[in-house]
């Protein structure tokens, strides 16, 4: 079997009156993450993992934080170009792997939803979808509440054919 691993990893600012969104999925709490696009650190990392398995640069490449285009882009559709780039190139997804590092709020209740909308724009299964959260036991910058990190892997496999 023909396969490729990538990974990826993200970080953005936490901000007062900035929408916190990750996976897709808009969670409630004091503070968001600031960004060009809407900051959604795991997908961000999750389509670098996913350019990384066939070496096709990074997300910066295909959507520059510099380009008014992006400004405000809902990252879910960032990773459906993303993935339409990648079957273009005869491959599809085995599994994603990913952590998010966030100090609050607590993710745990969110997961499902991120899988939902991840599994959704990628057209495979939710069970392909692993995402896990742990915070930063308060060290460094995440742990002072001052950002949230992401950290993804990809296995990328052949299609048939
Ligand atoms: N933002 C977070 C961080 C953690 N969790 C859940 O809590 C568990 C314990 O986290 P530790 O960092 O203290 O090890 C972790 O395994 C997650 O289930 C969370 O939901 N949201
Ligand atoms: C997707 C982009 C688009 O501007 O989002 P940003 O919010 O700028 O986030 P970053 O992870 O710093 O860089 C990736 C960019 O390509």
């Amino acid at each position: 079997m023909n396969i490729r691993i990538g990974n990826g990893y993200d970080i953005h600012r936490l901000v007062e009156g900035r929408p916190l969104i990750l996976g897709g999925v808009e969670i409630s709490h004091t503070v968001g993450l600031l960004g060009h696009s809407d900051a959604d650190v795991l997908t961000h990392a999750i389509m670098d993992a996913m350019l990384g398995a066939l070496s096709l640069g990074d997300i910066g490449h295909y959507f520059p934080p510099t380009d008014p285009k992006w400004a405000g882009a809902n990252s879910l559709m960032l990773l459906e170009q993303v993935n339409q780039l990648v079957r273009s190139r005869g491959w599809q997804i085995g599994n994603v792997d990913s952590v998010i590092v966030a100090e609050r709020p607590k993710l745990k209740p969110h997961i499902k939803d991120m899988q939902n909308k991840l599994a959704q724009t990628l057209s495979i299964d939710r069970d392909r979808i692993g995402i896990k959260a742990t915070t930063n036991e308060q060290l460094g910058p995440v742990g002072r509440e001052e950002g949230i990190a992401a950290y993804s892997v990809v296995l990328l496999v052949a299609e048939e054919g």
